[in-house]
């Protein structure tokens, strides 16, 4: 997983992606808002921005710290409610937390991006440490929360629904909370549900989403407006990209209507594209189901004469699934993502390496993201690009495609009998509830959410950053993908586990089928 953005700060390019919050002047004037803090006392010393494509320098009249500390912030209420009134956490008499040696997180606490360092490079991006804060600013019985689940399915939403309700009830009192129905068109469109850690308490052993979910239908103002007729303070909103840069607009709305909203993003997807977090929740959970399908394809394929399993798993955009769930499984001779470009024909393409693992074993088993080759399809079928509600674009069948093109090549061009197993375990590997390790990481996220929302924390998505849960400024998250990348090792070790081809070295070769389809793909189209 790369890990390695950059701290605009540290680029010397000024074309620095903008980080919209946490700035009054944000809405006209994109402001890249990073502070660099003295060390020792974590006060603010500097203050960079860009304003007007220039680069500005605010220092104050204290020592600069010029060791290379950044903290990328996340907004708090008092930033444009500056007046807001806060209160001693209830935590300080909470029972779980009696005997706890540091209950509250130090507002010097931070979490570094990067943790491999050499000696002379500067400390770098760091985040906020998720956890209690000695101050809340809300009262207990003043808050108003709500939950709204948005995109697709992933394990474990359910555990993390039950952990903010029963995080705000147990920790903080709070026993006011809804539940949108049905995504973030349930604002507007939808009764709601009230939640209580009766109503939740056995839900996290189902998947899907106790609240059901949607595509499409964000519509900022019509759901800041519902947030504000129903009297909602706290918005714990769980989704993928898509969900989180609809919660950054409902929380730059919130803020333009100077409301005392707290905006709080968890992010989910069963994709793991998530860019700066660890790993996305349910991501284990679908892994371990995705086994279940490669034994079975196994299993299929070795009792037959050159047998040849296939199993489609998850992965728009991003092959970590298919890349993890090969590592894991050791009986996949072959792995195909998105991020990788193959080819079948000719030497070192996907049909040779087929028909020299059934001469060795007898068989052979694909593991396919369901990105992977996507143009390959394309070609068969101009013309076709739909989208879903979100925008989204809907892929071809790679899994089909490729069946079909494996099928034609050993019984018309090999003259070979091949026995095909073909798996889409599509949506059972995300639509189980969360294993064990999933549901503690589930707990931890909804409980970072709570805290930082009674501590006044808004616009932020929570997640592990190096195993340290943190607030992350919601456009980090969002502006980029987390693919995996062919040059890290990740990608090596998994070719060096199952051995097969690279597909790199054909980037400008192109072959056509006896249909006249492009055979190949550039390496540099992807
Ligand atoms: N750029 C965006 N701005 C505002 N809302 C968005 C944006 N992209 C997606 N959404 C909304 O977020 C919700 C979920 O998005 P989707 O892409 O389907 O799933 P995910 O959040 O898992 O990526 C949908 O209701 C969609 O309308
Ligand atoms: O058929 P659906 O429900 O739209 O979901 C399909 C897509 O959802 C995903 O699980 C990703 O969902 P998100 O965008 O919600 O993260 C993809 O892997 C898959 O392509
Ligand atoms: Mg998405």
């Amino acid at each position: 997983m790369d890990l390695s953005i950059h701290s605009p700060l540290l680029r010397s390019s000024p074309s620095l992606s903008p980080c919209p919050f946490n700035s009054k002047n944000t809405t006209l004037n994109p402001v890249f808002h990073s502070l660099i803090f003295d060390s020792r006392n974590f006060q603010r010393k500097l203050l960079v921005s860009r304003q007007n494509q220039r680069i500005r320098t605010q220092v104050s009249d204290q020592i600069v710290n010029d060791d290379g500390f950044v903290l990328e912030d996340v907004p708090h209420l008092t930033n444009f409610l500056p007046d807001l009134p806060s209160y001693p956490n209830p935590l300080q008499k909470s029972q779980a937390y009696a005997i706890v040696k540091k209950t509250f997180v130090s507002s010097e606490d931070a979490v570094a991006q990067n943790i491999v360092v050499q000696k002379d490079t500067p400390r770098g991006v760091h985040f906020r440490r998720a956890g209690p804060r000695e101050k809340v600013y809300f009262k207990s019985d003043e808050v108003r929360a709500c939950i709204v689940t948005c995109g697709g399915l992933c394990p474990g939403i359910n555990t993390v629904i039950r952990e903010i309700v029963c995080g705000l009830n147990y920790m903080y009192g709070v026993d006011n909370i809804l539940g949108i129905e049905g995504g973030y068109k349930g604002f507007y469109s939808r009764n709601t549900t009230t939640l209580t850690p009766k109503v939740v308490n056995d839900i996290h052993k189902r998947g899907g989403t106790f609240l059901c979910t949607s595509r499409g239908g964000h519509d900022t103002n019509k759901i800041v407006d519902n947030i504000q007729d129903r009297g909602i303070n706290q918005v714990y909103i769980i989704g993928g990209d898509g969900t989180q840069r609809g919660a950054a607009l409902i929380y730059k709305e919130v803020e333009k209507r100077g409301l005392p909203i707290a905006v709080a993003g968890i992010p989910k997807t069963i994709d793991n594209d998530i860019a700066v977090i660890d790993k996305s929740f349910g991501f284990d959970t679908a892994v371990e189901e995705a086994q279940r399908a490669i034994n079975a394809a196994h299993v299929e394929a070795e009792s037959v004469e050159n047998g040849v399993g296939i199993v489609k798993l998850m992965g728009r955009y991003s092959g970590f699934i298919a890349m993890f769930a090969t590592l894991a499984s050791r009986d996949v001779d072959c792995c195909l993502i998105p991020e990788s470009p193959f080819y079948l024909e000719g030497r070192g393409g996907l049909f040779d390496f087929i028909e020299q693992r059934l001469k060795e074993n007898g068989h052979m088993i694909i593991v396919v993201a369901e990105g992977a080759g996507q143009e390959y399809v394309a070609q068969n079928m101009p013309g076709v690009d739909e989208k879903d509600a979100s925008g989204n674009r809907l892929l071809h069948d790679i899994g089909l495609w490729l069946t079909q093109k494996i099928k034609d090549h050993f019984s018309k061009v090999r003259k070979m009998t091949i026995n095909m197993k073909y798996i889409d375990p599509t949506y059972m590997i995300r639509a189980i509830p969360s294993n064990a390790s999933d549901n503690i990481y589930c707990t931890l996220l909804a409980q970072s959410a709570v805290h930082g929302a009674m501590a006044g924390y808004t616009g932020f998505t929570v997640g592990p950053v190096n195993s340290r849960h943190a607030y992350i400024p919601i456009a980090r998250v969002t502006e980029a993908t987390n693919t995996v990348k062919l040059t890290d090792r990740m990608w090596a070790r998994l070719l060096a586990s199952t051995n097969q081809p690279s597909f790199l070295n054909c980037s400008d070769v192109s072959q056509k089928d006896n249909t006249g389809a492009i055979n190949s793909m550039n390496t540099n189209s992807i």
